[in-house]
């Protein structure tokens, strides 16, 4: 997944300007995983990877009767997923549209189905609480959500998985992107040590940039 995402162009590295991050948090790289959308070859070898994590990880009926796609960037891979495993397809958003039926869940499976969440990417888990709290309270079961690219390097994202009962799998995450077998050339030797010297303090560098200097308490 790591050589998917150098190879789309994913990992962005900014050598002046911090990104800012949902949870607002500061940092010198962004990983777009939006990029492999345009990309078919490179976006049916991320399909492939994640049916096959989910089957090496639950077998080769996972245990789910339908997927759902975290608004918005998670909704196309949802779609995907859920098409090749011939499950029903949901849609979570960020919060209750406001107008007509006020949903938070569109698409359709019946109360009590077993979900699977799934989103492009994840950094300190916040926007999964927003997913989880409205997939359950529209009835549906969560304990697991699968997301291409697992953003550790901030802190806080363990305790809000746990208080909300919620297995994260992620398909690659900074290690894997460093290693040189995902693509020494496709990382440059000076995006390579910002990210590095960056990995070493997240926290720190946030604070120093203008971001986020902890995460938020209580975990929610
Ligand atoms: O909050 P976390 O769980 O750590 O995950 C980070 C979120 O940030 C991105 O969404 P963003 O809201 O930036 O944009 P989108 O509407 O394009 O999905 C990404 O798609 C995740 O949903
Ligand atoms: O946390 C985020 O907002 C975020 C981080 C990242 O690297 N990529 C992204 O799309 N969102």
């Amino acid at each position: 997944m790591a050589r998917l995402l150098l190879e789309a162009g994913a990992v962005q590295v900014s050598h002046d300007r911090p990104f800012v991050l949902a949870a607002g948090w500061a940092s010198p790289v962004y990983v777009d995983c939006r990029r492999l959308l345009g990309m078919p070859h490179l976006r049916a070898g991320a399909i492939a990877l994640a049916l096959d994590y989910l089957r090496q990880r639950f077998g080769a009926a996972p245990p789910f009767d339908a997927v759902a796609g975290g608004e918005t960037a998670g909704i196309p891979w949802a779609s995907w997923i859920a098409d090749r495993l011939g499950l029903p397809l949901l849609y979570v958003r960020k919060r209750p549209l406001g107008i007509g039926r006020h949903a938070q869940v569109e698409g359709g499976a019946p109360e009590g189905s077993r979900v699977l969440l799934v989103d492009d990417l994840a950094t300190d888990a916040a926007s999964k609480v927003a997913f989880a709290q409205g997939l359950r309270t529209a009835g549906m079961r969560l304990s697991d959500a699968l997301v291409l690219f697992h953003n550790r390097a901030f802190p806080g994202w363990d305790a809000r998985l746990e208080h909300l009962g919620l297995s994260l799998h992620a398909l690659a995450s900074w290690d894997d992107v460093l290693r040189p077998e995902a693509g020494e050339t496709l990382l440059s030797p000076a995006d390579r040590d910002v990210i590095e010297r960056f990995l070493r303090d997240p926290a720190g560098w946030s604070a120093d940039h203008g971001g986020r200097r902890a995460p938020m308490t209580p975990p929610r």
